[in-house]
């Protein structure tokens, strides 16, 4: 099957009187087959809004071949525009217009029937509050306000940029919620994020890019896997005495008050026979599983509170910052 979206050897280049020249984006590779959510991950200010302001045209690439649904971006994007949607630079609404008036403007300019604005309002979720003023909504409804604008071409392919940025808990649960009904439409979603615990909540596959680079790529499982170390979390009620004895079988172990992490352990079954046969007794056996921060992080060697804890999906999400974007520069 054709890939919906590839990218290869992209690179970008800034100049600007102030800062000089800054390589955004340096020989970069992105995949993105039919029907997955990818998520496409990275620190702040690694590339990712260059990439896809590229993809669609909206910055000249330096260097690199791009294509979107069979489409060399950007010159034959004319042809495919009416099948992609995407949210890339954050859209901003008249505040006195109800969204079903703001989403019937669009669909008139974009000569999309307006039938497909009531459609699109119930896919977001908006349609019982389509007729107040986008004024009195709350950052997530303008969020899912510009998702359903997006929504209107009854897209296949839709392009989401930091798509939680500035959202609340609950907000960014509602736009969770909406990508995975859209996914399971048959809509291909490419959604960028620093959020790392979101990524891994929605996302099937994921590309990371660490200045510019793609530094790892493939099903979400897969790029977690290599990063398993095979450590086992060890619940006992004198860990010292337990960590002693599991060293003294030739374990590597680290100690906490009131648990061990047992490194590199082929057969967990050794550590509770070691200890029980010594009337330790084992409360806990528990295989640690990588997280997609600790690999981001081992990936990018993005700064981080070492403080931070260890994050599982499921947990409130770490935001790694917010976006920081230069606007006084000038693109070259
Ligand atoms: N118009 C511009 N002029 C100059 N430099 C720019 C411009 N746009 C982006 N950059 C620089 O290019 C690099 C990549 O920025 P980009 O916005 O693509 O990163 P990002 O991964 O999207 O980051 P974030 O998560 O903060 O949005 C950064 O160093 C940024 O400062």
């Amino acid at each position: 099957m054709s890939p919906v979206i590839e990218i290869s050897g992209l690179r970008k280049t800034f100049r600007s009187l102030r800062h000089g020249r800054r390589i955004a984006v340096d020989g970069f590779d992105l995949r993105v087959e039919p029907g997955q959510i990818h998520g496409f991950l990275g620190p702040n200010g690694s590339g990712k809004t260059t990439t896809l302001r590229a993809l669609l045209g909206l910055v000249r690439a330096d260097g690199g071949q791009m294509s979107v649904l069979g489409a060399r971006a950007p010159y034959d994007l004319p042809r495919v525009a009416g099948r992609v949607g995407a949210i890339v630079e954050s859209p901003q609404f008249f505040g006195n217009f109800t969204a079903h008036r703001t989403l019937r403007l669009l669909a008139l300019a974009g000569g999309v029937p307006t039938s497909r604005v009531d459609e699109a309002l119930d896919l977001v979720g908006l349609r019982e509050r389509g007729h107040e003023r986008v004024r009195g909504y709350s950052l997530g409804m303008r969020q899912r306000l510009a998702v359903a604008s997006a929504l209107l071409k009854d897209p296949e392919l839709l392009i989401l940029d930091e798509p939680a940025n500035g959202l609340d808990p609950a907000g960014i649960r509602e736009m969770r919620d909406l990508t995975r009904s859209l996914a399971a439409t048959g809509v291909t979603v490419l959604i960028s994020s620093h959020i790392l615990a979101e990524i891994q909540l929605i996302c099937d596959h994921v590309t990371i890019i660490s200045d510019g680079r793609q530094v790892a790529a493939g099903r979400v499982d897969d790029v977690l896997a290599g990063f398993d170390r095979h450590e086992i979390r060890v619940g006992v009620a004198e860990p010292d005495r337990a960590a002693e004895l599991l060293r003294g079988a030739g374990l590597a172990v680290e100690t906490y008050p009131d648990h061990l992490v047992v490194g590199a352990v082929a057969d967990p079954e050794l550590i509770a026979r070691t200890l029980g046969e010594q009337g330790v007794w084992v409360r806990e056996l528990t295989p640690l599983r990588p997280d997609l921060e600790s690999a981001f992080l081992e990936l990018t060697g993005a700064p981080t509170d070492p403080l931070l804890p260890r994050q599982h999906p499921g947990e409130p999400v770490i935001d790694l910052g917010t976006p920081t974007h230069p606007a006084t520069e000038v693109d070259a």
